[in-house]
This record gives C-alpha cells, structure tokens and sequence, in this order.
C-alpha cells in the first residue's frame, strides 16, 4: 500500500490498495481541514476529485489534480461504513529522542509529520494505526496534529540503527563527585545502566503532578559539568535558609577525623557495610577516593524530605535514573555554562577547586573543557532536565534557583506516570 497526503493543506492522507486499484482516505489529521470539516473519514474510499475519476490512478496523479485546484475541492466518496470509534484515553508523553519527518523515508507524507525533540511533551491524540500516530506539542501551539511514529515503530527504527552501527567496545568510566560541607571528591564509578534507556523507550508516559501541602517535598537534583558553579549555588541556598534546605549527608568507610561527629559530616561506616549498601542499591552515587568509598543514600535523602525540609543535593548525570523514582521524584534542575565570553567575565576573580583540594584562578582551557562538558551532557541527558538556568551572575543565578524550586514543590508538573502509578507498562 503507498500512501500520499494533501499535507497540512487538506489534512489527510491517502492510500492506494494495490491488489483492488481502489483509493482510500488513510487518515485524516486531527485539527485539519478535512477534519474540521467533519466530511472526511479514514477509510472513506475516494471516487472523485474535482469531476476526476480517480480509480487506477497513482497516487503522485491525485496529489497533481489537487495542487492545480484553485478555490473549492470536491471530493466524491463512498463513505466507510464501520467507522472505528476513537475510545482511546489521552496520552501524554516526553520524547526521549530526537525526530525529524524530513530524514525518514519511512513517513506515509513528510508535510504531514511533526518535528520534536528530546524532552518535548506530546499530547498524543490518535494511535488507530499502530505504526503512525498523531500528536500535539504541549503547549499547544498548533490545532493541527502532525504525524509521528508509534513507540514500537521508533523502538525498532533504534534497533535497526543500532545494528547498524560498526560494533565499539563500550566502557563508561564516569567521574563522581561527592560533597561534605563543600568539599569535593573524585572517583571513578561503574557503568550507567542509563546508557541504553534510549534505546528501550523513545517516549516516556508523563501525568501532570500537583504535589499535595502535606506531602514531603520533592528532592532537587543539581547537575552540571564540573566547575560550572553546582556546589556553590547548593552551598548558598543552604547558607540563606538552612531551615528549609539541607544537604544529604554521605556515607563514608574513612576514619573519624577529631573535629567531626558521626551523622553530621558523614555517616562513618566500615567496608562491609557499605559493599552490603552498595549491593543492595541503597546509594543514589558512591565512589572511592583515595581508598575510602563515599556514597549518598536514598535514606540520607528521605531523612531530610521527612524531616519536612527540602533537600538539595548534586549528582552526576549517570545518577539521575536513581532520583526520578516513584520514591523520590526528583526535581532536577541543569546548571548551565554561559557563553565563553561570559563565562570569562564572571570569573575573573573565582578560584577553581581542583582534584587535589587545592584553588587556583580558572585558565582559559578551564572555561573551554567545561563549555565541552556541558554541551554532552545537554546533548545526553538534556531530556531529563525540568529546568535549566544559565551560571552566569551568581546573585541571579541564586535567586532564579530560589523561584525554580518554589515551582517544583507548588506547581504543576509533568511527571513519568509511574511516579503516580508505579505498575503501569508502557
Ligand atoms: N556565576 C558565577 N560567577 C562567578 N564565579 C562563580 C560562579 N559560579 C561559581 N563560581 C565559582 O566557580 C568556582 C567553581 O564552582 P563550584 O565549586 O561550585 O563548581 P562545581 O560545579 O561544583 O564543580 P565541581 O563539581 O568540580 O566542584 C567556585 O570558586 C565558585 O565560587
């Protein structure tokens, strides 16, 4: 069957059926003029256009009687007589993938199909055909609908892509941060189980999610390339009100030091205990530095969300699976590096903490590594962010922080459905 379509002008897309020659209505775009017309049907096979018997026809001949009609279309049709009824719920979902119509030639009519991008929300308002449905953006801008691929549609286009692909022995090694009253620690870690997620679901059903008064707060996830600001802007919401926002504290399997107390700088543990911590996937991230493990746990989380605060903490990217859960509904706010020249600017006075504990001025290769760091991490993770704000002056920076976390804990938002709705497969 090959299907061609009036494209966005008439709304609709027909196909012909090659074993009969007969012509048929595929379907009709929602929000289209066929569709606000309220004349046209998928399946409505097509007589007649403007007096032009169309049995036989190709389907590239129909398209080049409608493109030299001026004014009224006429179009006779024998009307379907089983007209499915549209029953389906609404769906709503974040694209986890990038789609262009223009770049598939697999699409029943390009004109008629919808660009996204990864982290767009869709309001997907016709699955009939298993393979193409329709969708809206939110917020909607359009009152058209525009064509996309189905979920199993995408997922076997990724897997065909990714056996395409010459075969490269793939090793993650990340590095993780972990923070104790500002200081900062790295350390390699396993590989991220969120390296293929996109490879297993391009559209991530989402429900709007009203958090309640008396439910404990959503956690804030802070991330971003490494000496782009994370750890001061979190340190400086904490220093304004350390009533309302607190840190996680970490674990760690190094020794007591004589001015600290046990459950204020770290939760002091010994190996055993943490390797049991870590095998039973207690920590959002853990490392080991120098010989010690450190590791923010989900409970070190939970204490201060029950404590009724809100609770801030930074993770590497590879951690955000780990804080989008049913459990803790992270909130995860990107910290973006402004454009180099600016970033310049506003550091010219700033030391970089480096790996060793030492400070030094930033260097222009500084400025240039985190730019590259932060354009792949956008370009990986960038669909998982809920809002991003630009380091540039510290002082916005903080106070755009303050009005994005208000938001979260007050607004609105969409969230995966199984946050709301933990056994829903998609
Ligand atoms: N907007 C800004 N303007 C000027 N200086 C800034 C700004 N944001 C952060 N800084 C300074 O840049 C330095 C690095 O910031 P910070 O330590 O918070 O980075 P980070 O993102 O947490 O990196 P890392 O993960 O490597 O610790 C600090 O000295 C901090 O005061």
């Amino acid at each position: 069957m090959r299907q061609i379509c009036g494209g966005r002008g008439l709304g609709a897309t027909i196909r012909r059926d090659e074993t009969t020659g007969e012509i048929y209505v595929a379907r009709v775009i929602h929000g289209g003029l066929a569709d606000r017309s309220g004349l046209l049907h998928a399946g409505d096979r097509l007589v007649e256009v403007n007096g032009h018997p169309v049995f036989g026809l190709e389907p590239e001949q129909i398209i080049q009687i409608l493109a030299h009609s001026h004014g009224t279309v006429m179009f006779k049709v024998v009307p379907i007589t089983n007209r499915p009824v549209n029953n389906q719920t609404m769906l709503y979902v974040r694209a986890l993938v990038d789609y262009s119509p223009q770049q598939d030639p697999a699409i029943p009519c390009a004109d008629a199909g919808m660009v996204f991008r990864r982290g767009d929300l869709l309001e997907i308002v016709d699955q009939t055909d298993a393979l193409w449905w329709q969708a809206k953006k939110l917020p909607c801008s359009s009152a058209c609908a525009g064509l996309i691929p189905s979920s199993s549609l995408l997922k076997r286009k990724q897997r065909e892509f990714w056996w395409s692909q010459p075969y490269q022995p793939h090793t993650c090694i990340k590095t993780c941060k972990v923070h104790s009253g500002g200081s900062g620690l790295s350390c390699s870690l396993r590989c991220p189980s969120s390296c293929y997620s996109a490879l297993a679901n391009p559209y991530e059903e989402v429900v709007r999610y009203q958090r309640h008064p008396e439910d404990t707060h959503r956690l804030i996830a802070l991330l971003g390339p490494s000496g782009v600001g994370v750890n001061e802007l979190r340190r400086r919401l904490i220093e304004i009100n350390p009533k309302t926002y607190q840190g996680a504290t970490p674990h760690t399997t190094r020794p007591l030091k004589s001015h600290e107390e046990p459950g204020r700088e770290y939760h002091f543990i010994n190996r055993d205990q943490f390797e049991n911590m870590a095998y039973n996937q207690c920590f959002i991230e853990y490392g080991e530095y120098r010989g010690h493990f450190y590791g923010t746990s989900v409970e070190a989380v939970k204490d201060v969300l029950t404590a009724g605060k809100i609770c801030i903490i930074d993770i590497e990217p590879y951690a955000i699976d780990a804080v989008r859960t049913h459990e803790l509904r992270a909130y995860v706010i990107y910290i973006k590096p402004p454009p180099l020249d600016q970033m310049k600017r506003t550091r010219v006075n700033s030391q970089l903490i480096t790996s060793y504990y030492t400070t030094r001025s930033f260097k222009d290769e500084d400025f240039q590594e985190i730019e590259e760091a932060g354009r792949k991490m956008e370009q990986h993770y960038g669909q998982f962010f809920d809002h991003v704000i630009v380091n540039d002056g510290l002082q916005a920076s903080c106070v755009q922080l303050l009005t994005a976390i208000r938001r979260a804990q007050d607004e609105p938002q969409w969230v995966p459905v199984s946050w709301i709705r933990p056994t829903v497969q998609f």
